[in-house]
C-alpha cells in the first residue's frame, strides 16, 4: 500500500515565549507568551484569536523576524528551490530572514509605508519587479489589482501620500497580495473597508488558499474572520502563568 505522507507545514511555531523588557521603565518585564505552538499547512488560513494586549501582533512581528524570539523556533518549510530547506527565524542571521522575505514570506501591515512620491501603481508593481518580473507584465497585474480594489485610474499615477485611508489600504493590500509567496501574514487588512472591498479581501484570501499559501492572520471583525479562518487558535492560552498561580 502507498502511503501518502501528509505536506510539511509552511509555518511550524513551536515553544515560542516573549517577553518583553521597558527599558526606559527601570528594565520592568512584561511576559506576554508562554509554550506558544502551532502550526499552519499549505493552503490553510490560521487566524490569531484572543483578547486585547493577549500578544496577536507581536506573533506576526516574530514570525516575520521584525521581533526577536525569546525561545523556541518558528520554522518556515517551503518548495521554493532559491529558499533552500527550512529555516528557523527564531535563530537565522539577518541576511537569511531578508532572503526568506524574498521569497517565502508577505506581510500585509495595518498600514502603507512607502518611499514618497512614487505612483500607486509602482508601488503595487514594485514586489514583482525586485523579484525579477518584466516590468510590463508586473505594471498589468498591479492594474488588475488595483481595478478589484475600486482604485480609479486616475489616482494610479499618483503618490497614495495624499489619498484617504480606506484608498492607501487597498494600496497596501495590493501591493502584499500581489507577489506569490508560500507563507502571507495579515495584519486586520479589513479593518477600514467598506463591505465590498472586504469582499474583495475575502475573494483574495480564497484565490491564495486555492493555490497551496499558507496564511497567518489577524481580524477583528468577526464576519470577516468566520468566512476565511480555517481555525482559530486562542492566543490567551499561551499567556504565562502569573508567578503566584504557577
Ligand atoms: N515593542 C514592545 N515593547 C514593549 N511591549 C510591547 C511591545 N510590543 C508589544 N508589547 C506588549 O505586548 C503585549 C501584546 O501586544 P500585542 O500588540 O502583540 O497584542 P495584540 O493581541 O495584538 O493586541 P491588539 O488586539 O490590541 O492589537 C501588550 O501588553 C503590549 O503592550
Amino acid at each position: 500500500m502507498t502511503r501518502i505522507s501528509p505536506p510539511e507545514p509552511t509555518l511550524a511555531v513551536a515553544g515560542v515565549g516573549k517577553t518583553f523588557t521597558m527599558h526606559l521603565q527601570g528594565g520592568k518585564q512584561i511576559a506576554v507568551l508562554r509554550g506558544l505552538s502551532f502550526t499552519v499547512d499549505p493552503g490553510e488560513c490560521v487566524v490569531l484569536g484572543g483578547t486585547s494586549g493577549a500578544g496577536k501582533s507581536s506573533i506576526l512581528k516574530m514570525v516575520y523576524g521584525n521581533y526577536a524570539v525569546d525561545t523556541g523556533s518558528v520554522v518556515i518549510t517551503t518548495g521554493h528551490p532559491a529558499y533552500g530547506g527550512p529555516v528557523d527565524i527564531a535563530a537565522a542571521d539577518p541576511r537569511r530572514v531578508l532572503a526568506a522575505r524574498r521569497d517565502a514570506m508577505g506581510y500585509v501591515s495595518q498600514f502603507l509605508r512607502c518611499v514618497p512620491r512614487v505612483p500607486a501603481i509602482q508601488i503595487v508593481a514594485e514586489p514583482l519587479t525586485e523579484r525579477g518580473v518584466g516590468s510590463e507584465e508586473a505594471l498589468d497585474r498591479a492594474a488588475a489589482l488595483l481595478t478589484r480594489l475600486a482604485i480609479p485610474e486616475r489616482l494610479w499615477s499618483l503618490p497614495p501620500a495624499t489619498f484617504s485611508g480606506g484608498e492607501q489600504q487597498r494600496v497596501n493590500i495590493a501591493r502584499g497580495f500581489i507577489p506569490e509567496l508560500p507563507l502571507l501574514l495579515l495584519d486586520e487588512p479589513t479593518a477600514s473597508l467598506d463591505a465590498h472591498n472586504s469582499d474583495v479581501v475575502v475573494e483574495l484570501i480564497a484565490e491564495k488558499r486555492a493555490r497551496g499559501v499558507a496564511m497567518l492572520g489577524i481580524f477583528h471583525d468577526t464576519a470577516v474572520r468566520e468566512r476565511v479562518a480555517d481555525r482559530v487558535i486562542d492566543v490567551q492560552a499561551f499567556a504565562p502563568v502569573p508567578a503566584a498561580m504557577a
